[in-house]
């Protein structure tokens, strides 16, 4: 079975605060998927989007080594289990799969996924929930995921509305699998607080919600508080946290 692979490496999970399903913190293999479907003006894995020009793959030689290997596109499943296999410290918490969008190889992805499991380790989905199809393939083979609700100012596709109502439907389907699922929406200074209380509303009683400001971050403190405040309201005080991507801050993958 082949993937479009984009990058194996090992790293703490740098994303999700603390609201119950994260891994903040924990260490992770991260397994990306080259190829996504939507467009974030401010995705900074960019050159991951178009999969037809992602030739080579890297994997870590020995972690935050900074030392690559490269192999060439398409990867066979047993290389990708190779090379996670390789970066296994012994203290991973879960082998997360990200992108581009993981879930548009699902078959791959399912196989993959279910492969990690039978060796052991707990998978972490990191996927933008816009296929709701695609993201009940591999519900049951998920032990934790995060799920981004796209933003407007995202600019992620034409029709966002529907797009968001997709994306709270991947978030339902997994609960229902079983899986810890969180949703994620990243913030910038445009932000709506009447859209961020809108996906209150469709969360509300079904998952938490961690607020991210876009980085580099541009958003006011004051406006992060009001918009944290707009879902706290809605969602209950308990279900709403902040998360930043603090990755990028240490200066690791
Ligand atoms: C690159 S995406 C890949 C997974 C999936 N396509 C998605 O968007 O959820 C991984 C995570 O990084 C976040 N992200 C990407 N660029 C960002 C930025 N400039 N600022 C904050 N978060 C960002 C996304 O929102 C998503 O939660
Ligand atoms: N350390 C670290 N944490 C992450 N959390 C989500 C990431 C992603 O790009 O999906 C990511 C990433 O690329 N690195
Ligand atoms: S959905 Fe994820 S990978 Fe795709 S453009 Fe948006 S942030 Fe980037
Ligand atoms: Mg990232």
């Amino acid at each position: 079975m082949k993937l479009i692979m984009a990058e194996v490496f090992n790293s703490w999970q740098g994303e999700g605060g603390s609201v119950e399903g994260s891994a903040f913190g924990r260490r992770q293999i991260f397994v990306r998927f080259a190829g996504c479907d939507l467009n974030c003006l401010w995705c900074d894995s960019r050159e991951y989007i178009n999969a037809s020009r992602v030739f080579r793959w890297r994997s870590e030689v020995e972690p935050f080594t900074g030392k690559f290997e490269y192999r060439p596109n398409p990867a066979r499943l047993d290389e990708v289990v190779e090379a996670i296999l390789r970066l296994d410290t012994g203290d991973i918490h879960s082998i997360s799969y990200t992108g581009g969008e993981p879930t548009l190889q699902v078959k791959p992805l399912k196989a993959l996924m279910g492969e990690m499991k039978s060796l052991g380790f707990d998978n972490f989905l990191e996927t933008h929930g816009g296929l709701p199809e695609l993201v009940k393939e591999v519900a049951s083979v998920t032990d934790y995921a995060s799920v981004d609700i796209k933003d407007e100012t995202a600019k992620a596709t034409e029709d966002w509305r529907s797009l968001v109502l997709r994306e709270v439907e991947s978030v339902r389907i997994l609960k229902e699998a079983g899986a810890k699922v969180y949703a994620k929406l990243v913030v910038t200074s445009e932000t709506k607080p009447g859209n961020v209380r809108w996906y209150a509303e469709l969360l509300k009683g079904l998952a938490p919600l961690v607020i991210q400001p876009r980085e580099p971050i541009e958003i006011s403190q004051e406006k992060l508080m009001n918009l944290y405040r707009e879902a706290a309201l809605v969602m209950g005080r308990k279900n709403v946290g902040l998360s930043f991507q603090v990755h990028k801050y240490l200066n690791v993958l």
